[in-house]
């Protein structure tokens, strides 16, 4: 689709929204306003525009490009084709789009593995990191998630934690002579992912210190942490060394700003003048269907973009 045709779409849609009669009744101003680039880099994924931009993969970061997206994440870059991933990176290049997250153990997340003492299942996450690395340079990533699996349900606290600091150790040592960074995620109970090792932010803050290396970091995702523990910018104010990248969503629902109860464009500001320069994943679904859902994200992300 060419850029044209993607900023006629949006004009329409916005003026949909605008209950306008015509596309003539679309400003020059408005459209480039609607184009100009977001001040935080913000990064939407594969399928969050698929109404407005089409299925194809291409045509997805060139629609997002255009609507102002200067970067972009992708959780599950590594089941793409290698040629998949080699259009994603040429694409993103031409387009002057940062890639974010992939994560980096995706089968690996719902087991036993970071905090036992079992060495297959420790093997098979260094295995695991090997395998992203290939796949992170083909597509220019720099951040990998990284979820340390579940709890063990018999093993002491304190010897889970010494596990799971000497293993991420162990994966710090495979990542590092290729520029990459693992950032640890942690994900909440209540809602998404009882059982999970890593939930809050202040475990996350004592693993990085501990693990004690430039590629062992935070993963704060704003929706995950809310959930889990609130007071959201004091926590962040905490973890604040060890964060090089944020994901939101709102609470309930996990869907854009403005539709929960998270006031993001305080939280945004708050990190903006804190010096963040970094990737903000739109790691969410869309609260409204259709193209008028997607020009409602995207209108969203306008709102509670930082000055
Ligand atoms: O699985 C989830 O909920 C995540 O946030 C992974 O990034």
């Amino acid at each position: 689709m060419q850029r044209r045709d993607f900023l006629a779409q949006t004009a329409l849609a916005a003026g949909a929204m605008a209950s306008v009669s015509s596309l003539s009744n679309i400003s020059k101003a408005e459209a480039a306003e609607t184009s100009k680039p977001f001040s935080m880099k913000f990064a939407p994924h594969f399928g969050m525009f698929k109404h407005s931009a089409g299925e194809d993969l291409v045509d997805q970061l060139k629609f997002s490009s255009d609507q102002g997206f200067t970067a972009w994440e992708d959780n599950g870059m590594k089941r793409r084709s290698v040629e998949d991933q080699k259009r994603i990176a040429s694409t993103m290049e031409q387009l002057n789009m940062e890639m974010g997250v992939l994560v980096a153990l995706i089968d690996l997340k719902n087991k036993i593995n970071f905090v036992s003492d079992d060495k297959a299942a420790r093997e098979e996450v260094l295995q695991g990191m090997r395998e992203t690395v290939d796949v992170a340079k083909r597509v220019n990533a720099k951040w990998l998630t990284v979820v340390p699996g579940y709890v063990h349900s018999r093993l002491p606290h304190d010897y889970q934690m010494a596990n799971c600091i000497e293993l991420l150790r162990q994966c710090c040592d495979i990542l590092e002579p290729h520029g990459l960074t693992m950032v640890l995620e942690p994900l909440n109970h209540p809602t998404n992912h009882p059982g999970l090792f890593l939930h809050e932010s202040p475990q996350a803050y004592l693993i990085c210190r501990a693990v004690n290396r430039p590629s062992c970091k935070i993963l704060f995702d704003i929706y995950h942490q809310q959930i889990t523990e609130g007071n959201l910018i004091p926590n962040i104010d905490h973890c604040w060394s060890e964060i090089p990248y944020f994901q939101a969503g709102d609470n309930p629902g996990r869907n854009e700003p403005g539709t929960g109860e998270i006031n993001f464009k305080n939280v945004f500001q708050h990190i903006a003048n804190k010096g963040y320069t970094g990737i903000v994943g739109m790691e969410h679904g869309n609260s409204q269907p259709g193209v008028e859902g997607e020009q409602a994200v995207i209108k969203a992300y306008r709102a509670v973009d930082p000055s």
